[in-house]
């Protein structure tokens, strides 16, 4: 983990509430693969070339249609205003400051349209399959005029996961946050709100959001070759390869054993994307060296607004990018198609206590 991660880690357990912070933390079921995510990147281990020229790493890419300036993306994570009062606004700035692209969430606890003015750079809107279609439908028409680029239909959500450890929590202030941009409303007869989780989304819907927006529709949540080849299929530009942060299906692959197949499949037609466990430059060389195009980051991102708002969200990105060019450097990859499947291997037996 990234010294700088691990300190606004620490800093975001000082000052969030007990209960905000149990929400971000925690995983479905018994949280084995929200445990597992991290660890699961170093069973990789580098192969670096040796003098090459790596004065100057080039970090950009284009991607569906987008330049940006580094690899590194906001994953989209709900209610922002829980960790800092100025929310997806402040994480809006921040990433705009440091060139990566914003994921906005469908949950999102502020205006979508406030959060695109902000955001000085560009930006994704995430889509949730709601039970009223005219409510997923709405927001992403709203998303595109507002300026996003791409959709981000999350398939591994027909319900939402049970996390023992914040089920059972009532969160202070999140009344105010859940209907900002859908019109959802807390009720216990929630199974028939508007704005739910719809649990018969299908990926009809892909072409169906294409279609309606002209946007490119990236799907997140695969996990499988055969389902991201069922998705591209279906007319998806693009794949999130995700566990959804260990807070869906418990016990599911990890991120990184599920990548190389999910590239198998579709890299050659779409990007794939990855995250899950991402916490410093290597692991995410690591996930650049797999396959993936551009990788996510959810948590670090959270546990930076809450230790130091819009600046500590640039701070993140900066320093992760200006890592991930540091490693790239050493491995002898100066450009992004540079990091390519034979600078890694796995290893079975990870050393257990290295001394
Ligand atoms: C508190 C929290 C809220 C999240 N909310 C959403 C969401 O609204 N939509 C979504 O597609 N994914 C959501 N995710 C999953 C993230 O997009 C991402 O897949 C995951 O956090 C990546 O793993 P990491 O936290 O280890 O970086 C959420 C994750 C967390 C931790
Ligand atoms: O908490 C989550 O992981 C998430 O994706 C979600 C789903 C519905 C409402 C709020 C957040």
């Amino acid at each position: 983990m990234s010294a700088l991660v691990d300190a606004q880690h620490a800093r975001a357990r000082e000052v969030l509430g007990s209960e905000a912070l149990a929400y971000y933390e925690s995983g479905a079921g018994a949280e084995l693969t929200r445990r597992e995510a991290e660890a699961a990147w170093s069973h990789y281990r580098l192969r670096p070339r040796v003098l090459t020229d790596v004065a100057a790493v080039d970090l950009s890419l284009d991607l569906l249609g987008t330049h940006l300036a580094t690899p590194l993306l906001v994953a989209p994570t709900a209610y922002h205003r829980l960790a800092h009062p100025d929310g997806e606004v402040a994480t809006a700035r921040g990433a705009a400051a440091a060139g990566a692209l914003l994921t906005l969430s469908a949950r999102a606890s502020q205006p979508l349209e406030s959060v695109a003015q902000a955001a000085a750079g560009p930006w994704w809107f995430q889509v949730y399959a709601t039970r009223d279609p005219a409510v997923h439908r709405g927001l992403a028409v709203r998303a595109r005029d507002a300026g996003a680029t791409a959709l981000v239909l999350t398939g591994d959500t027909p319900f939402v996961g049970r996390k023992p450890l914040s089920d059972s929590l009532g969160i202070p202030g999140i009344e105010d946050m859940v209907a900002v941009n859908s019109g959802a409303h807390l009720r216990p007869d929630a199974a028939t709100d508007a704005a739910d989780q719809w649990p018969s989304a299908t990926t009809d819907l892909v072409a169906e959001l294409a279609a309606l927006t002209g946007l490119p529709v990236l799907v997140k949540g695969v996990l499988r070759g055969d389902e991201a080849a069922r998705c591209v299929d279906a007319g998806a530009a693009g794949i999130v390869v995700s566990t959804h942060g260990g807070r869906q299906l418990d016990r599911v692959v990890p991120s990184a054993v599920a990548l190389p197949e999910v590239v198998a499949a579709v890299g050659d037609r779409v990007p794939v994307l990855v995250d899950g466990g991402l916490r410093s430059g290597l692991d995410v060389l690591t996930a650049l060296a797999l396959g993936a195009r551009a990788v996510l980051l959810g948590r670090p991102v959270l546990w930076a607004l809450a230790a130091g708002g819009a600046a500590g969200v640039r701070e993140l990105l900066d320093t992760l990018t200006d890592d991930l060019a540091h490693v790239m450097a050493l491995a002898g990859a100066p450009t992004l198609d540079a990091v390519t499947a034979d600078l890694v291997t796995r290893i079975e037996r990870p050393v257990e206590r290295p001394v």
